[in-house]
């Protein structure tokens, strides 16, 4: 047989009434029948308390007895047959002046004593158990409404009282037995002491009543049917990728429900846990979800933890001192101290040089704690053998739980690093020798960031989610924000990961969206957003959004954001850039980045800073994480110089060539840049200092490609006056090269610790005459490929190839 419990809202309304038939319409037709325990109706207890304390104050309650009473008129009215329902109400109009008697003494006397107030709740449950069994008795004959009181043995202790166990199966036992045959409708929550008045089991009583009953008749399952789909991996609320659990164990329902998932009151469940008896977690409003399986023993589950629990409001208690050192007895009066002034400890860590003790207590009882501790240890605070005790407040606990972290290393490895990454400061820690929890205490602000952080890291079925902050809406950023669009769902499905777009900010406009802006309509979201452009307010921001997997992406040309680099990576922000101003500034600022970055476990991602998405950065890493030595490197890594000498032939002018290659994205927003040789001496500097020189702009040498006009010219249509005026100069250039059979190339040299960037020109037995479009191409020597060098070659410049590096930088920070 099997024991089914519906909560308050599954007994709420009409509708959910209706559900709850068709639900037990099956399990009716059993030969071994239901027992069915349910909940008053939802709000109903709380009305009732509330209408008793104010007859306790001396104040009216007869609104709060016509709302119930009119609640169960007119669910029985809208429920039962005409014929049906003058007894139905009749019964419940007796409760109903029965209740308004006992509230009418309790206003008489101004005193509301326990046994008074379980008495007072108990009408909750009967009336809707009353209710319920009139209406299922109309659908499905035989039913029994039961009492719970009648079988359900308690002690006095009104409020919670405490169960005899023999006594109470043995009537529950005897009562089934008798009513073989019978649906049986029970009261939950209700029982009575040996004089048989009405007491109550305390929180989650209902619970613990379809526990009682199914212990007591051996059920093959006790089902709780409530409003929510089972157990989550996390709280929903902060977590929206949570998902529902199939099946946990007793111990791992405890630890979950302990903090946080309030699905059920875990110590209901111990009738049923002692005899091994399965619980199952049912939502009345989705019937078709399985629900989640409570029972002793799990198959292999998959899972590494089966969830994260948590408390958002703790305080903790430091106390230090010499004086607890190798002293027994010491946490033995600090928590009999603590347990007789009822302040419950959450958590507990000591060091084990016993230095320190650490608590955690809710923050209610935190002044009461430090007064009593202070009283209890006056004479060891006074001898300074302990010091004052500190308190720190506004902090949470974060809890993984599952049985499966007692057999898998790296459980805690996991947790720690999803933490540190996403800067969460760890305050103390706690792992039972059970290994079925590593608790963390951390800041109460880093709650919701900690929690999707820790849960993208545990359940990796799961898609991880990145939440980028991006400056810059020119050709890169929007070319970067239209693949992002067209690619996350293959992002989804083959890398687990989804890119949100949390803030952009340009030069005029910011906005920001935590669930992500829309990438179709992101530019009407900028533009119509009410914040104008500030870039400290949109750092501020991003740190106060706080959320978990967080990057920074520059894709500007302006040296503002580069300021801010630092304080990104304090904040544990990874930063992606396509911004070569930074890394080419002064060396020490390159450097700073470097270890700031690392220094907080971020990423600082910079591959299209040279040769825009061609794998030069990475490579050059790779070679130096390996050990390899940079002996020399030859290149051409500016696209523009590379398209301007590669289309600048026979009839073409000079100016039309620069204007096509602006046209096309491959030039700085500012083309002067490029063709003054400042781009493409950062790109080298870049390059020298990743292959370990400690370098300054000053020890580049660089050929200019301009004459002195337009190399000093003011503004970029100036420059463009001047290339017109120079055409001569230029057509000189290219006739030289052509009459020997040879071409120009722009051409970086590191060698022997220096850099120069020279015109040059080249035959065609040089290895960079073959380049065409804006290719850039790069030959390392090292001395592992000091033979024969390593060459990189292709389009180095034009937005498509330039988001995608950037885009690949940004799946680089996600898999780490
Ligand atoms: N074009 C390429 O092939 C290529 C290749 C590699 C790297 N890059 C780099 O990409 C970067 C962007 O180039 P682009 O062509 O997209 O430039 P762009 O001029 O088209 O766009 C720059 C964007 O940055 C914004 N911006 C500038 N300063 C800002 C600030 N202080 N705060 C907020 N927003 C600001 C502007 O509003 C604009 O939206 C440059 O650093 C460039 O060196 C370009
Ligand atoms: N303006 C740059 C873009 C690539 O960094 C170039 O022409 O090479
Ligand atoms: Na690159």
């Amino acid at each position: 047989m099997k024991v089914l419990k519906f909560g308050g809202t599954s007994v709420g309304s009409v509708s959910s009434i209706q559900t709850l038939l068709s639900i037990l319409k099956d399990e009716v037709k059993n030969e071994e029948k239901p027992v069915v325990v349910l909940s008053a109706m939802g709000g109903v207890t709380n009305l009732l308390s509330a209408m008793a304390e104010d007859a306790a104050n001396g104040k009216e309650f007869t609104a709060g007895l016509a709302e119930l009473e009119k609640r169960h008129f007119d669910t029985v009215k809208a429920l039962l047959d005409v014929q049906n329902q003058n007894p139905a109400l009749t019964r419940l109009k007796i409760h109903f002046n029965q209740l308004e008697e006992l509230l009418q003494g309790v206003l008489t006397l101004r005193e509301l004593t326990p046994k008074t107030r379980d008495q007072v709740l108990a009408f909750g449950e009967r009336c809707s158990t009353l209710m319920v069994s009139k209406v299922a008795a109309q659908h499905f004959g035989d039913v029994l409404f039961v009492d719970a009181a009648d079988v359900i043995k308690t002690d006095s202790a009104f409020g919670n009282a405490k169960v005899n166990t023999e006594l109470t199966e043995r009537l529950v036992q005897g009562l089934y037995t008798e009513n073989k045959g019978k649906t049986l409708i029970v009261t939950g929550f209700i029982a009575s002491n040996d004089a048989g008045q009405t007491t109550t089991l305390g929180r989650g009583g209902s619970d613990y009543t379809a526990a009682i009953f199914g212990a007591a008749l051996n059920a093959q399952e006790v089902q709780i049917w409530t409003d929510v789909n089972g157990m989550m991996t996390a709280d929903p609320r902060m977590v929206k990728k949570a998902f529902s659990l199939t099946e946990l164990t007793y111990t791992e329902a405890m630890e979950l429900s302990y903090f946080g998932a309030k699905v059920i009151y875990p110590p209901t469940m111990i009738p049923a846990f002692l005899k091994k008896i399965p619980i199952v977690i049912k939502n009345t409003f989705e019937p078709e979800f399985e629900g989640t399986v409570i029972r002793h023993d799990c198959k292999a589950s998959t899972l590494p933890i089966k969830g994260i629990s948590s408390i958002n409001n703790i305080s903790i208690l430091n106390l230090e001192g010499s004086g607890m050192v190798g002293k027994s007895g010491f946490s033995g009066r600090l928590f009999s101290l603590l347990a007789r002034e009822q302040i419950n400890v959450i958590l507990i860590t000591q060091s084990s040089s016993e230095h320190s003790i650490t608590f955690a207590v809710q923050p209610q009882d935190t002044d009461r704690a430090k007064q009593v501790i202070e009283q209890e240890f006056e004479l060891e605070l006074a001898a300074k053998k302990l010091e004052h005790l500190v308190i720190e407040k506004n902090l949470a606990i974060l809890a993984i739980v599952g049985e499966n972290m007692k057999q898998t290393p790296g459980m805690s490895g996991k947790l720690f690093h999803a933490l540190g990454r996403n800067g969460v400061n760890v305050r103390a820690i706690a792992q039972g020798s059970s290994e079925y929890n590593i608790s963390v205490i951390i800041s109460a602000n880093d709650l919701s960031k900690a929690l999707n952080a820790v849960h993208d890291a545990f359940f990796v079925q799961l898609t991880k989610t990145l939440h980028a902050f991006c400056l810059g809406t020119g050709n890169i950023g929007k070319t970067l924000f239209n693949q992002l669009n067209a690619h996350s769902e293959y992002l989804k499905d083959n890398n687990g990961i989804q890119v949100k777009i949390a803030g952009i900010s340009n030069t005029r406009k910011m906005t920001f969206n935590s669930d992500g802006i829309s990438l179709d309509t992101w530019q009407n979201d900028l533009q119509s957003s009410p914040y104008e452009a500030d870039l400290q307010s949109f750092i501020n921001r991003m740190k106060e959004m706080n959320l978990p997997n967080c990057v920074f992406i520059d894709n500007t040309a302006s040296p503002v954001p580069i300021g801010f680099y630092e304080e990104i990576f304090k904040a544990n922000i990874s930063v992606i850039t396509c911004n070569k101003i930074g890394n080419s500034g002064s060396y020490k600022q390159y450097r700073t980045f470097k270890d700031t970055a690392r220094a907080h476990g971020v990423d600082f991602f910079y591959e299209t800073n040279v040769g825009a998405g061609l794998p030069i950065i990475n490579t050059l890493k790779n070679l130096m994480n390996s050990g390899d030595r940079v002996q020399r490197i030859e290149a051409i890594l500016s696209g523009t110089i590379s398209f301007i000498f590669n289309n600048f032939k026979g009839d073409a002018n000079f100016h039309d060539v620069v204007k096509e290659a602006q046209d096309k994205g491959y030039t700085e927003p500012d083309p002067r840049d490029d063709l003054s040789g400042k781009d493409f001496m950062r790109k080298m500097l870049i390059l020298a200092r990743d292959a370990g020189y400690a370098m300054e702009e000053a020890d580049v040498e660089i050929e200019s490609v301009l004459p002195k006009a337009s190399l000093e010219a003011k503004t970029v249509e100036d420059f463009y006056a001047t290339l017109k005026t120079e055409d001569a100069h230029f057509a000189k250039l290219k006739d030289a090269a052509e009459k020997d059979g040879k071409v120009l190339r722009y051409i970086g040299k590191l060698e022997d610790g220096k850099v120069t960037i020279t015109l040059q020109m080249v035959d065609e037995n040089h290895p960079f005459y073959m380049l065409s479009g804006s290719d850039n191409i790069i030959s390392f020597t090292t001395d592992r490929y000091r033979e024969r060098p390593l060459v990189v070659k292709g389009p180095g410049a034009g937005a498509e190839v330039t988001a995608a590096g950037v885009f690949a930088d940004l799946i680089n920070v996600g898999a780490n």
